[in-house]
């Protein structure tokens, strides 16, 4: 058994996200979806192994269980260290769920400090003076503050952790950072003595989440997002490379998209813009008893097997807003699930082998349809955003889920161009 890394991710795609950063730094990396069992295998050897959760917006002691029993079951699979991954955007609230996960992992883990950083640098997020920036904003200042679930209106990560739990938060600023591995080490072994529990650090490049991933290397628990993992990921010496996956080709290629987060309608409009057959879902009619499923089964049928397909009930905020008046949030949320995921399981049936699902929850609900709970990480789309390959029970599917707000616009249409037969031509990939 070579499992050195156990990581617990608090939703899907944070799941994708950390499971690339550790494959970008060499480390052979498995991916499980939900609280796993007894019975619960790895789908291959590993160097790490992440455990998808959805455990973010949960009640915390709901949130707390699924951890715990997820930290047992990867230290059975022989994993040394726990990385604790949630949000680049510290997505949480005076409740939890980061203070109460962190306090019971590091409590069954015998109880000794942990380090966190939530920077992400490729994807725009910095800490300094222990403030958390998302590209040229404060958190606060950021869209972030009108999230539905967690708005963040606090950037200063002492404080907001200090809300979540009972025990001392300290601050290791970024020129102690700077100063190197032994800086840091000194550091938190004084706010450790001082009594702190948890200790954050400010990180605003790769460099210094190298320094804090080596800085970590002994610590029973970690915390932070993809970029702490993957800076701990260096740290750990790897036989090589991790091996190359690859992508099925010359197969039908799907996106569904429940996400509506700016980026994905973005990547949506980029798709439309390519003149790709699109289909966007009425939500409302589904709801109505209309035979929305059917309906986009007979469109998807007669499209050409050649090109890409996207199916999406992603839609604009004066959309969303009207759906969501007139059938609450949650049932809106049921609707699409339910609408996507049977969708999913129709269009593999129908010999989709590759297969985009755009947004965390989306994700969860598509994964769940398929009955897929396990992959193995393959090359990256985007920074974030790789492709996974399910177990062959499930069929050679590569799947990839995206997060919301990760990838370029024109992602869609450049992740799936070289699927089919008639679609030949990458597009050039933007920037974000
Ligand atoms: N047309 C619609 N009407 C109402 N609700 C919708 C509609 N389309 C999508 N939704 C809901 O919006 C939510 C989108 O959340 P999801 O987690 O999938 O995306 P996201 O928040 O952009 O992604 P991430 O969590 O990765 O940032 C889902 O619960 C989905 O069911
Ligand atoms: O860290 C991030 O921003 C993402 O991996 C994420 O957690 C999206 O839900």
């Amino acid at each position: 058994m070579t499992l050195r890394i156990g990581c617990i991710a608090d939703d899907f795609t944070g799941g994708t996200d950390v499971a690339a950063a550790f494959r970008r730094a060499g480390l052979r990396t498995a991916l499980v979806f939900g609280t796993p069992d007894a019975g619960t295998a790895l789908p291959a050897e590993c160097d790490a192994a992440v455990v998808a959760l959805k455990s973010r917006s949960t009640p915390a002691d709901e949130a707390v269980a699924d951890s715990v029993t997820a930290q047992r079951w990867l230290w059975a699979k022989g994993a040394a260290q726990i990385y604790f991954k949630y949000c680049s955007t510290f997505d949480s609230t005076p409740q939890g769920n980061i203070g109460p996960v962190t306090d019971a992992l590091v409590h069954a883990a015998g109880g000794a400090a942990t380090l966190h950083c939530p920077a992400s640098p490729p994807n725009g997020r910095t800490v300094y003076q222990g403030h958390l920036f998302v590209h040229d904003q404060l958190l606060s200042d950021s869209p972030l503050r009108h999230h539905p679930l967690n708005p963040m209106t606090d950037s200063a990560l002492v404080r907001l952790l200090s809300a979540q739990t009972p025990h001392r938060v300290a601050l290791i600023d970024w020129p102690t950072v700077r100063r190197g591995v032994d800086a840091v080490r000194d550091a938190f072994t004084a706010h450790q003595q001082a009594g702190a529990r948890h200790i954050i650090a400010d990180a605003l490049t790769d460099d210094d989440l190298a320094v804090l991933g080596a800085a970590a290397l002994e610590l029973p628990v970690v915390a932070g997002a993809a970029g702490l993992a993957e800076g701990l990921g260096h740290a750990y010496p790897t036989a090589g490379p991790a091996a190359d996956v690859p992508l099925p080709q010359q197969v039908r290629a799907a996106v569904l998209a429940g996400s509506c987060s700016a980026r994905t309608l973005e990547q949506i409009a980029h798709f439309y813009a390519a003149g790709l057959p699109s289909l966007h879902l009425d939500v409302l009619a589904a709801a109505a008893g209309r035979d929305v499923t059917g309906e986009a089964l007979t469109w998807y049928d007669a499209q050409d097997p050649g090109l890409p397909v996207l199916i999406h009930a992603s839609a604009a905020p004066e959309e969303l807003a009207a759906v969501q008046a007139q059938l609450g949030v949650a049932e809106a949320a049921a609707q699409v699930e339910e609408l996507l995921g049977t969708l999913a399981s129709h269009l593999v049936e129908r010999g989709v082998r590759r297969l985009l699902v755009a947004g965390g929850e989306t994700s969860g609900a598509v994964t769940t349809a398929l009955g897929i709970r396990a992959v193995l990480i393959g090359d990256e789309a985007d920074p974030g955003v790789p492709w996974t390959h399910a177990t062959p029970e499930a069929g050679d599917l590569a799947l990839m889920l995206k997060s919301g707000n990760f990838g370029a616009p024109d992602l869609f249409t450049r992740a799936l161009s070289t699927a089919g037969t008639d679609m030949g031509k990458d597009t050039d990939k933007e920037q974000t």
